[in-house]
This record gives structure tokens, C-alpha cells and sequence, in this order.
């Protein structure tokens, strides 16, 4: 079955947690409409960029793209930018149920509003392995008054200017800047527009709720959770849990979780859900929602105050739950028992030609003007670095927990090509920031592939130890997982999809900072390329329809 969307991209003006600025919304909405399709499923999502000025790319988060790796949305790597007034037709499958995002895919577009939730149900008479009455989704946000163009501006300028954090987190769209703080224009910030009511999350007593969250955050990990209600995990990324219950959810940048919620508490009352930044002593105010026992009003507040969590700085319970995570047993898909490539990544902050950027393994990443897909498929090679970068760092002599100097870190474009259809170990290693003892949480996610997450440790990984404590007997898939501060995390996946695939830290800033690396594999095995993606750099001569 076809399902066909038809988007229309633009700024607006808008106040998601009552200060009015420009965001950008899908047929006047942010989030954007929410894509709802069964296993098996085309998506079509005819795209015009009304922005005027600006290029958008719309990219599929956690969808593999198999036979379509032109439609993963992803600028520079996969595709040119949609231009001004073009329409763009995103077509691809929904292989697997479950729950997944989409975003731009474009500089720090994201933050702009662009994003919103796909969920892909089980083709008809087919059953999940939990049960609940009705399933809801959100997505968590974090929030900035100023445009991603200054952000991006202070983070490639000399002296950098950092994004610092954000002015609010959203639940749904919706946040509450408190209108008084000093500074703040007249008539920019209204405490009583419409557009900042709390999101109010309806519950019918005694009924179980399936509630997949999603966050979409530029910077800040969160703690989320209901007042006094527990949560039974029970999907991630599309792949079913081993269930295990939470009062809190730790949920990183490009993830998703599916929670079974009771409404069993006093009826007679509403309670709280509540998103807190943890990882960063931030100033950002939780973001606050309301569970809502009808048919009490949405809008009552519950009489309780809200929640405060977790301790920021604590990153035990973290580790904790990563480590909880399990496939659920009764669909566990074993990864290979060994790997055919090792790459250790080192995760650094430092100085590039003055500028502060992130590095892995010494090498900043920036993207190229041409899509690196389009380059492969018509030979422009001179388009992209062709050194690879390393496959380690000088182990031996790195101490990850002190600020390093790194004088020898460069920038490039380079890919690691896999050899098509290997097994890859990607060793994720944390370190300390260029701030004395600092170190940050980064969420990796991957394009194109699920990967095992055969393990997270705390400081140096041990090439000959850690890797005799992986998991390989029931570890759970995914697209995106955390690095923990001062830890390491490995992942396994099989190189077996054709095509050029980016992997990345999901914070907007480090991205952009060059905290990312591309994967090519298997790209001779991928067909005529449709010509709608060319145009930009040296792919300019291709003709667009
Ligand atoms: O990339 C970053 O830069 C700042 C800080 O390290 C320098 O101001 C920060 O917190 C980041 O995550």
C-alpha cells in the first residue's frame, strides 16, 4: 500500500513555549505531521520547500532506506539540498514495525522545528508481545530563542561562541518560558497564548497506554517521567525489549522508547509528566506536560508539585539503564559471534585551526559539496578526500582523562569503506572535554543499518579484555545509542546495505563541530541513481527534472 503525503515547508512565526520566533513548520505545524503506516508500506512525501531562501533536506530516522539509499534525506551525504520552490519525492519503504523520527537533515535546520514521528504498525493479524488499550506518541524537544544561523555563526567563529542551553525543553511542541524574565522585548513573549498551553496527555482510568517517545533534542539528554507512575520499557528503536519497569527514562538525542503506562492512581486528579536535563549543569527549566485522568480538566494543575528527578550530574543510573536494555527474548536475532574489522573511535574536543571543534580519532569531519553517494556513482572522486581516516588513536599514549592538546588534529571528508557484507566493531571511546574534568554524553546514530550494542564500560576500552564481557547472546539493536562520560560503547553491525551512510554524534552543535564520520559500502551494488538528488557541487551538469 501507497501512502502519499503531501508537505509544504515554510517559516512561520510561532510560540512553542510563549516567546514568538520564526520556526519552521509542515503545513503550518511543528511537530510535523506525524507519519502513521503498516510493515511493508511505500511512504511518499511530496516535498516543496516554500522557504524562500533557504534549502531543506527531510531525512528518515531509523528507516534502512534497503534498495533507496538516495532517499535517506541526508545533505551532502546522500542527496543535494531541495532548493527554494522545487518539490522533492521522498519514496520509501517501512520495512519494519515500530517507532521512528524524521528531521532535517540540513546545517542545524532541525532545530528549527523541522521534525516529527513515524510510527509503523504490524501488518493486519499479527500481535506485539505486550499488550495496552491505546497507543500515543510524543517527542521531546529542547528549546532556543535565537536562530540556528546565529548558533551556527558563534560555533565556527573565532572566538567561539557556544550555543550554551537551551531556553526550554518541549513535550510535544509545547514549553513555558517564563515571560518575566528580565530582558525580554514587550510583546514577544505571551504567557497566554494558545500555542504554549501545557500538553495535556488524556488517560481514561484503569486503562494501559502504550507512549512512544522520541527525542529530537539539539543538545540536552533528558530524564523523563510521569508523577508517581511507572513505565514498562518495551521497545527501542524498533526492536522489542526484554521488559524491564522505570520511574525514570533516560532518553539521549535520535532515540526512541515505547513505555506501557497503567493509569491506576487517584482518578480524581492529574499528575505531572516532566522532561529534565541531566548530563549538563543546565539552566533550562524542566519541561512539564499533563497526564490527565478524565474527565478532569486537561488544564488543571495537578495539586502536587512536579517531580524534580534525577541528579544531573549522576551518571550511575544512566549506565544502569543502557546496561538494562535487553532484546526480548522471544525475538532475540543473535549478532555474529565474531567481527571481520575493529575501529576505535576517540571522541575529543579540540582546537582545529583555532577553531573548537570534535574530533574522531583526531580527524574533524566536515561534509563536501557534492553528496558522496552521487561522487561514487559518477566518478568525481576529486569531489572528496580519499584517505580514509585511522581505524584507532595512539592508545598507548592518550589519556582520556585529562584535557589533550591534540596539535595534530585536521579535518576532512574521508569514508571508511567496509567491505561489503563484513561484520564491523565500532568501539566508541569517551574523553575528557577541553574543559578540566569534563566529559559529555554523545548519542551516535548510525544511517541505514540497526547495530548490536554489545557493550558500554566505563574509561579506557581494553582491546583484549572488554571485548570478552560483550554481550552476544541477547543484546538489544538499534540506531542510536549514548556514550557515557569518561565510558566507552560497542556496537556491531553487518555491512550489507549498499550505499553511503553517515554516523554520527545527534547533538545539532557536534555535528556540525565535526563529530561525525561516514560509512561507504557495497556502493558498486547500487542502481542508476534518479537525477531529482543532483545538481549541487560537481554533480551540477545532471540534469533535474
Ligand atoms: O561543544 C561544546 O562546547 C561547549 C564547551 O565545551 C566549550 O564552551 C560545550 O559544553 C560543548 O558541548
Amino acid at each position: 500500500r501507497v501512502r502519499l503525503y503531501k508537505w509544504e515547508v515554510k517559516y512561520e512565526f510561532k510560540s512553542p513555549d510563549c516567546y514568538k520566533k520564526l520556526v519552521i513548520t509542515i503545513n503550518g505545524r511543528t511537530p510535523g505531521p506525524s507519519i502513521v503506516a503498516q510493515q511493508g508500506d511505500t511512504i511518499v512525501v511530496e516535498l516543496k520547500n516554500s522557504l524562500l531562501t533557504e534549502n531543506v533536506a527531510i531525512h528518515w530516522h531509523g528507516i534502512r532506506q534497503i534498495g533507496t539509499p538516495w532517499m535517506d534525506g541526508t545533505e551532502g551525504v546522500t542527496q543535494c539540498p531541495i532548493l527554494p520552490g522545487e518539490t522533492f519525492v521522498y519514496r520509501f519503504v517501512v520495512d519494519r514495525p515500530g517507532t521512528y523520527l524524521y528531521h532535517a537533515h540540513y546545517g542545524m535546520q532541525r532545530e528549527a522545528g523541522l521534525y516529527g514521528s513515524i510510527r509503523v504498525g504490524l501488518p493486519d493479524g499479527e500481535t506485539e508481545p505486550f499488550s495496552y488499550d491505546y497507543d500515543r506518541s510524543i517527542i521531546l524537544n529542547d528549546w532556543y530563542h535565537n536562530s540556528t544561523y546565529e548558533q551556527a555563526a558563534g560555533l565556527s567563529s573565532i572566538p567561539f561562541v557556544w550555543v550554551g542551553e537551551p531556553q526550554s525543553i518541549l513535550i510535544h511542541g509545547r514549553g513555558r518560558f517564563n515571560c518575566n524574565t528580565p530582558g525580554i522585548e514587550a510583546g514577544l513573549c505571551n504567557a497566554t497564548s494558545p500555542e504554549c498551553v501545557p500538553y495535556a496527555l488524556t488517560v481514561v482510568p484503569g486503562k494501559t497506554y502504550r507512549l512512544r517517545i522520541g527525542s529530537l533534542t539539539a543538545l540536552s539528554a533528558l530524564s523523563f517521567e510521569i508523577e508517581g507512575h511507572n513505565m514498562t520499557v518495551v521497545e527501542t528503536d524498533g526492536h522489542y525489549v526484554e521488559p524491564f519497569v522505570v520511574k525514570n527514562l533516560f532518553i539521549y538525542s535520535g532515540e526512541t522508547y515505547s513505555v506501557l503506562i497503567k493509569a491506576d492512581q487517584d482518578p480524581s486528579r492529574n499528575y505531572w509528566a516532566s522532561a529534565k536535563v541531566v548530563s549538563r549543569n543546565s539552566t533550562t527549566p524542566n519541561g512539564l506536560a499533563i497526564f490527565n485522568y478524565y474527565p478532569n480538566h486537561p488544564r488543571r494543575n495537578p495539586p502536587t508539585p512536579p517531580p524534580v528527578g534525577p541528579r544531573w550530574d549522576d551518571v550511575g543510573p544512566r549506565l544502569s539503564q543502557s546496561l538494562a536494555i535487553k532484546a526480548h527474548h522471544g525475538y532475540i536475532h543473535p549478532p555474529p559471534q565474531t567481527s571481520d574489522r575493529v575501529i576505535v573511535m576517540l571522541n575529543t574536543q579540540n582546537r582545529v585551526n583555532g577553531n573548537v571543534r570534535w574530533s574522531v580519532n583526531n580527524v574533524s569531519f566536515n561534509l563536501p559539496h557534492t553528496p558522496y553517494l552521487i561522487a561514487y556513482k559518477h566518478n568525481l572522486l576529486h569531489a572528496f578526500e580519499q584517505t580514509p581516516p585511522p581505524d584507532g588513536y595512539d592508545y598507548a599514549n592518550y589519556d582520556i582523562f585529562s584535557v589533550a592538546k591534540n596539535v595534530n588534529a585536521t579535518t576532512s571528508n574521508g569514508v571508511y569503506r567496509l567491505r561489503f557484507n563484513t561484520t564491523v566493531d565500532i568501539i566508541l571511546q569517551n574523553a575528557n572535554t577541553m574543559n578540566p574534568n569534563n566529559s559529555e554524553t554523545h548519542p551516535w546514530h548510525l544511517h541505514g543499518h540497526d547495530f548490536w550494542v554489545v557493550g558500554h564500560g566505563t574509561g579506557k576500552f581494553d582491546k583484549f579484555n572488554d571485548p570478552k564481557k560483550y554481550n552476544l547472546v541477547d543484546p538489544i539493536m538499534k540506531n542510536t545509542v549514548a556514550v557515557h562520560p569518561y565510558g566507552w560503547t560497542a556496537l556491531r553491525f553487518r555491512a550489507d546495505n549498499p550505499g553511503v551512510w553517515a554516523f554520527h554524534c545527534h547533538i545539532e552543535s557536534h555535528f556540525y563541530m565535526g563529530m561525525g564520520v561516514v560509512f561507504e559500502e557495497g556502493v558498486e551494488r547500487v542502481g542508476k541513481l534518479p537525477t531529482s538528488i543532483m545538481g549541487c557541487g560537481d554533480s551540477k551538469g545532471y540534469h533535474r527534472p
